[in-house]
């Protein structure tokens, strides 16, 4: 709390030892809980991911679900996108206040946390629509602590340096919503654009080829297109190479299952 610099998120907090999922909890109370309250578990038992996938929620993961409103429909799919950025500048912060080694920490799109080339966060975002306006949930699970089934925050940092002291659940969680409160306001009153060059700096992508399946369902061909970046819908925004636009929708959970040279395989489709 005293780390807290944020005035309407992650004032309120709920907390729990042990509990279904902070999601569940937040989206079924979404009308009794003021906007900014964060519900926080140590360990979850259902855990949920995204596309019906499960979040395995053992001790050592930052686990969290907060509520926020919005009115503008058209920004809603974005929102995943300043989520990610806030924790990734929020990390970033977090080590240069600690004196401890930056952790390269990177949005991989959609919603995707990535260390050192594997997946130590997600994010999810659910919204309903009340009269005017969306409530949104947005739940965050984040290795801290934990090194299975991946890596984590800590593990990184102590192969940097052993000696230097790690990061704690709640610092990350303080320094969340310090940087998630800044970045939500000028999203809202500046939209996507104001953050767009951040977010660029933050994600993998920046002119990385991917090899798509392009065509009709029963006899589509590879193409390789080069990302660009996102289109105004918040699609991946790619040119191949005969010059033709591309916008790129993710594939559920296909994730690339092997890299040649820069060109990953069958991550996304083209619709
Ligand atoms: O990568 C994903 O699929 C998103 C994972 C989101 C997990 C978090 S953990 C806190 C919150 N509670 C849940 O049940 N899920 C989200």
């Amino acid at each position: 709390m005293a780390a807290l610099r944020a005035s309407r998120f992650g004032r309120w907090m709920l907390w729990s030892p042990r509990l279904a999922s902070t999601h569940d909890l937040v989206t079924q109370n979404f009308a009794k809980l003021p906007v900014g309250v964060v519900c926080v578990a140590d360990v979850q038992f259902k855990g949920r991911g995204r596309s019906k996938n499960v979040w395995e929620s053992p001790p050592g993961c930052l686990m969290f679900s907060f509520t926020s409103q919005m009115e503008d429909a058209r920004k809603l799919p974005l929102m995943q996108y300043v989520v990610c950025l806030a924790m990734t500048e929020a990390i970033k912060e977090l080590c240069c206040a600690k004196g401890l080694s930056e952790l390269d920490v990177k949005i991989k799109w959609p919603n995707d946390l990535y260390l050192k080339g594997l997946k130590v966060g997600g994010i999810l975002c659910t919204s309903s629509y009340q009269p005017k306006v969306y409530n949104i949930c947005t739940g965050i699970g984040l290795n801290v602590d934990n090194e299975e089934p991946t890596t984590c925050l800590n593990a990184a940092l102590k192969e940097m340096n052993a000696n230097l002291p790690t990061l704690k659940r709640e610092d990350i969680l303080a320094s969340f919503f310090n940087k998630f409160e800044v970045l939500f306001e000028i999203f809202t009153n500046e939209g996507f654009q104001a953050l767009e060059e951040q977010y660029y700096n933050s994600w993998l992508h920046s002119g990385q080829k991917v090899v798509v399946q392009d065509g009709p369902e029963a006899q589509h061909a590879d193409s390789v297109v080069t990302i660009q970046g996102l289109t105004p819908a918040g699609y991946l925004y790619a040119i191949g190479e005969d010059g033709k636009s591309y916008e790129l929708h993710p594939d559920g959970n296909r994730v690339s299952a092997k890299e040649d040279g820069n060109v990953v395989l069958h991550e996304y489709i083209h619709r």
